[in-house]
Order: C-alpha cells, then structure tokens, then sequence
C-alpha cells in the first residue's frame, strides 16, 4: 500500500469511527427513554437561553452540561448493555455496577438542574 492508499483508509477510518458514534448515538435514542428526555430537555434549554440572552459564558456552561449529560446517558447505556451482556441473572456485581453508573448520571444530573436555576435566576 502507498502512501496515497495508506492517507484515505486513515481518512476512511476516520470517517467510519464518525458513523459508528453517529448510530451509538442513534440506537440509544430509540431505545432509551432517559435520553429522549435528555435530548428533549437539552432542547427546552436552548429555546429558553435565546429566549433570555444568555451571554457567552452562561452558554458555554449551559452547553457543557447538557453535553456531559447526554455524554454521561450514553455512557450508563454502554455500561448497562455490557452488564446485560455479561450476564443475565440477579447478580450483586451487576447490581452495584448499574447502580454506581445510575449513580453518576443522577449527581450530574442534580449539579446541572442547580447551576441552571443560578444562571436562569440571574435573568429575571
Ligand atoms: N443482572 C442484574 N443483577 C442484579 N441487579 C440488576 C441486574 N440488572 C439490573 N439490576 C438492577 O435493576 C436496576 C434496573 O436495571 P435496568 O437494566 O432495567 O436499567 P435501568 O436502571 O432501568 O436503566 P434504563 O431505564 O435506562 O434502561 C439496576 O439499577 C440494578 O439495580
């Protein structure tokens, strides 16, 4: 392979680890009713960031959490998909792993519901 031949399979490669992030995200969406309600609420957000100016740095703040917290959604998912995979009987390991990962998402959920409120508050 030259190098010419070598730079589009990086670039296919590329490429391709973009579409399979794109139908992780996708798959998730359909499945998850936790996410849709992220995306939903992430779209509310934004509605109500227009609607009241945020400046600069509220909007970096605001897009900060809602990103980690559809990040943090994706990743409970992998986590619980991994579990299952692993086994499908009551296990305590399983138990605790799916809870810790539940565990993560509700603490930044909570964080960002409270950071939201101080910066909304600011607006009125
Ligand atoms: N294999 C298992 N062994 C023991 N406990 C489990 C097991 N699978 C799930 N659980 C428990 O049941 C809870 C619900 O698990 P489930 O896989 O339905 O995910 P979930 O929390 O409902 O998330 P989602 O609604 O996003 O799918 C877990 O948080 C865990 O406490």
């Amino acid at each position: 392979m030259d190098l010419k031949d070598r730079r589009i399979s990086e670039w296919k490669r590329f490429y391709e680890s973009f579409k399979f992030a794109w139908s992780g995200i996708f798959q998730t969406f359909k499945a998850e009713r936790n996410f849709q309600i992220h995306v939903f609420i992430t779209v509310l957000v934004c509605i109500g960031g227009l609607a009241l100016h945020f400046t600069k740095f509220e909007w970096i703040v605001i897009l900060f959490l809602v990103g980690g917290m559809l990040a943090f959604e994706l990743m409970n998912t992998a986590l619980e998909r991994v579990v299952d995979l692993v086994t499908k009987e009551f296990h305590p390991l399983a138990k605790s792993a799916k809870d810790a990962a539940a565990g993560a998402v509700f603490i930044y959920a909570i964080l960002s519901v409270i950071i939201g409120i101080i910066i909304v508050s600011n607006h009125f």
